[in-house]
């Protein structure tokens, strides 16, 4: 079992199809176990001889929850447990109810699994509880001491940063705006699932991989304003799963005194920085001086296409952050860039991939959803306009991320002062983690809610997800922190989903049998990657 915990991508990655993660980082549970054991035993004794112990919270009335051993709190049956967090909370939930703690060493997780309650704290009193709490030293590397949209507390520097990935990139009219990118992408998603359905004896497709693969590429365009030679982009994309994986948690991100046990690793986290940094700050000399008009430098080979006229980097450039005077540096531009590609990869990648899952297994809604696709587009090939107007299309994408969010938990939240929610004292260095998918399958909202039926959509159920009235599905999270990709999401995932349903017919490989299980990596992702087997359909004519 990995260890793993629900952690913020800040201006890391997220996951997706890596289930390689080193076994350096994800401890055994039986070692992990000793591990701990003994660990926790030294520093027991360690914090008895110079008098430490615990943080004065003896007098919190904190959430209920499984009471824990000294110093490591519930990591040590969490370890024992063999199962991944996602089940392991989902198990204590029964137990302690719609809003409970967990002590993983030194930090003091508290779960939000009520819709009353997410309701109370994310639209409500969304001020409250609008913050985040405090990083791991690997991660505040690469965050640039939490110089994101994600990962910065709540105050003016988040504000500035937010408004400007709004306003300036994921508005309607910005969106439109990159609907060549977006075809490009989707022409070559076709083209790489032929070639490698046609490659493979069995006529099989991986599905996660090319369709990250697609999302990538158009974030990528979007965010440094050129379009990519295929070879740079996998350079790239190789680049960020190994920032992915050295900013996997590691066991002294919950025991910190264990931390000089993990030099090899914070330096390795170190190498890998300084190559994201070597990789990405050319591009972003490049497109800085294309746009002070510089002549092309002689002698440069070009891994990219001529530059489009708007880029995220851009809007970076001379960003006025409130209180701060200068401009945001290389490893701070790095850093923003990272995290508005990565934010969006792997979130719309996994809805994908579940989506797929699920037309397999429902070969009626399969025809549903072709028949709304052709009945809006005819022979022509869809576009990101036409996806608007197809409603059994929009009720798919509404259940599945109802009963697959990409993510499990919402971002980590924290109090902004300390206060209280559910009857309960909430300090604000407890990490708040609101557990999206109970929420979303709550018996009280709807019926049948384990069903998956996109029917509901259309024959009288209904949800704002964005849970500002009320909170019955927040795939998105909900108020001052939602998810500022809300509408680009959607989009990517209703457009793929239509093309590839456009182009091909999707059926299970007798080899790969479907399983729903699901696996905890950054996203929630499918156990057993989808490997399905397409049957090209008529092929659409090409765009107006
Ligand atoms: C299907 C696609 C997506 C899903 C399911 C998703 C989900 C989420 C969730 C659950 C949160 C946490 C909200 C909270 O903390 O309460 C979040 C935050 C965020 N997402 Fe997304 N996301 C998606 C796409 C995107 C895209 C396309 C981008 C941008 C390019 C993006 C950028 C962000 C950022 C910057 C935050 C942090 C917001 C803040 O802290 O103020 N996401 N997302």
């Amino acid at each position: 079992m990995a260890f793993q915990l629900p952690s913020s991508f800040s201006s890391s990655s997220s996951s997706g199809e890596y289930s390689d993660t080193p076994s350096s980082y994800g401890l055994t549970t039986s070692t992990f176990a000793a591990f701990v054991v003994s660990a926790g035993l030294v520093i027991l004794l360690l914090q008895r001889r110079v008098g430490g112990g615990g943080k004065g919270k003896g007098a919190l009335k904190l959430p209920p929850g499984p009471p824990g051993w000294p110093i490591v709190g519930n990591l040590l049956q969490f370890a024992r447990s063999g199962k991944q967090f996602i089940h392991y909370v989902r198990d204590l939930q029964p137990i302690y109810g719609p809003i409970f703690t967990l002590r993983m060493g030194s930090r003091t997780l508290i779960i939000v699994s009520s819709n009353e309650l997410a309701h109370e704290a994310l639209v409500d009193r969304g001020q409250a509880f609008a913050s985040r709490p405090r990083e791991n030293p690997t991660r505040a590397v690469f965050s640039c001491n939490k110089f994101t949209v994600n990962a910065a507390v709540h105050g003016p520097l988040w504000r500035s940063l937010r408004r400007n990935m709004v306003y300036n990139m994921l508005s309607n009219t910005r969106l439109r705006e990159f609907h060549d990118v977006r075809a490009d992408a989707m022409d070559r998603l076709v083209d790489r699932l032929r070639a490698e359905s046609a490659e493979s004896p069995d006529g099989s497709v991986l599905v996660l991989k090319s369709v990250r693969f697609a999302v990538f590429c158009i974030l990528l365009a979007m965010c440094f304003g050129v379009e990519m030679e295929e070879a740079t982009i996998e350079n790239v994309d190789r680049l960020m799963k190994r920032v992915l994986i050295v900013l996997n948690p590691r066991l002294d991100d919950y025991l910190p005194l264990l931390s000089p046990l993990f030099g090899k690793q914070r330096r390795e986290a170190m190498e890998v920085r300084e190559e994201q940094i070597r990789t990405l700050v050319p591009f972003i000399e490049q497109r800085r001086s294309e746009l002070r008009g510089d002549p092309p430098s002689p002698g440069k080979s070009s891994s990219s296409s001529p530059s489009r006229s708007f880029a995220y980097l851009d809007t970076l450039f001379d960003l006025k952050i409130e209180g701060r005077k200068s401009a945001p540096s290389h490893a701070e531009l790095v850093t923003l860039c990272s995290e508005f590609i990565n934010g969006g990869t792997d979130t719309t990648a996994t809805g994908v991939e579940w989506g797929i899952a699920r037309l397999i297994q429902n070969p009626d809604i399969q025809s549903k959803l072709y028949a709304d696709i052709v009945s809006v587009v005819g022979d022509r090939v869809v576009t990101g306009t036409d996806v608007e107007s197809m409603p059994y299309l929009n009720a798919f994408t509404k259940e599945l991320l109802r009963l697959h969010p990409p993510t499990y938990f919402s971002l980590t939240h924290a109090a902004v002062e300390p206060t209280r929610l559910g009857g309960y004292d909430i300090p604000t260095d407890a990490n708040l983690e609101f557990y999206l998918l109970p929420i979303a399958t709550n018996p009280n909202c709807w019926t049948e809610p384990g069903r998956f039926w996109p029917d509901r959509f259309l024959t009288g159920e209904e949800a704002d997800i964005t849970g500002g009235k009320e909170v019955k599905m927040i795939p998105f999270g909900a108020g001052r922190r939602i998810c500022p990709g809300l509408t680009m999401g959607m989009l990517h995932v209703n457009l793929i989903l239509a093309r590839m349903v456009q182009e091909f017919e999707w059926s299970a490989h007798p080899s790969y049998p479907i399983s729903f299980e699901e696996q905890l990596e950054f996203t929630v992702v499918m156990k057993n990657s989808l490997r399905a087997v397409v049957k090209p359909r008529k092929k659409p004519t090409s765009q107006i």
